[in-house]
């Protein structure tokens, strides 16, 4: 368990900080590797709820946000947008949500936001998921996805891949040596990988 300490309703309302304890866990893995979808199943069977910081971050581009621009620039070729726009999109979520327990899927993507997201939160993970699939699987499914992306297409999603390798692998590895990582064949059919996944949720 964590603290979130409300900086938003500090900052907007000079109130004293509220403290709320809550489980999180981090959902990583590359570029159409099936966090989403997986995050999706979690939700019905274990009563998390699913913040994913890249609907986040979209999210706020259509709210008209200052940052909106910056941020749609960042996602289309594939870049790590600034964590202090990204932890507070999380942290508002968490804050602004009735419940506890918190999947937070496409974050940490680098060393700047896991140390961002600690000191801000003070959250330590209680595990992470880490979905382990071929490029090639993710290439062909980010390219069958058709949900109008802006980065699913063949040269962003190159940059995505470069990007994962180069900068979130070196977080989940954080992660491995302080063993909180479980490793999961995401190349699997969505079933296959759900058992793994309910298997890990229901041991604990
Ligand atoms: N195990 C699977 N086998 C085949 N297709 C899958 C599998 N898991 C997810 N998909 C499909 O692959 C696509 C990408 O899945 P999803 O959106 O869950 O990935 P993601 O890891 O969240 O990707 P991103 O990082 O780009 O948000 C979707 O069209 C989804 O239906
Ligand atoms: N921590 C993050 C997460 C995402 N982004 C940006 O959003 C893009 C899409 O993310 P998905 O998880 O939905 O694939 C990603 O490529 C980044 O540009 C980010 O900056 N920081
Ligand atoms: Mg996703």
């Amino acid at each position: 368990m964590g603290t979130v300490v409300d900086a938003v309703n500090q900052e907007v309302n000079g109130s004293l900080p509220t403290e709320k304890k809550v489980k999180v866990v981090f959902v990583l893995g590359g570029p159409g590797s099936g966090k989403g979808t997986q995050c999706t199943n979690i939700v019905e069977h274990f009563g998390f709820t699913h913040l994913s910081a890249g609907d986040l971050l979209r999210e706020e581009i259509k709210s008209g946000s200052e940052n909106g621009t910056m941020i749609q620039n960042m996602i289309k070729e594939g870049k790590i947008v600034p964590s202090e726009v990204t932890v507070k999109l999380l942290q508002r979520a968490m804050q602004e949500s009735d419940n506890d327990k918190f999947l937070i899927d496409g974050f940490p993507r680098n060393e700047e936001n896991r140390a961002a997201f600690e000191n801000v939160t003070g959250i330590v993970p209680e595990f992470v998921l880490f979905f382990d699939c071929s490029e090639e699987e993710m290439e062909r499914r980010l390219l069958g996805r058709n949900q109008g992306r802006v980065d699913d297409n063949i040269e962003t999603i190159r940059k995505r891949f470069n990007v994962f390798v180069e900068s979130s692998l070196p977080v989940i590895e954080h992660y491995r040596s302080r063993e909180k990582v479980h490793v999961i064949d995401a190349g699997k059919p969505i079933e296959d990988v759900f058992k793994t996944v309910k298997n890990i949720f229901m041991t604990a």
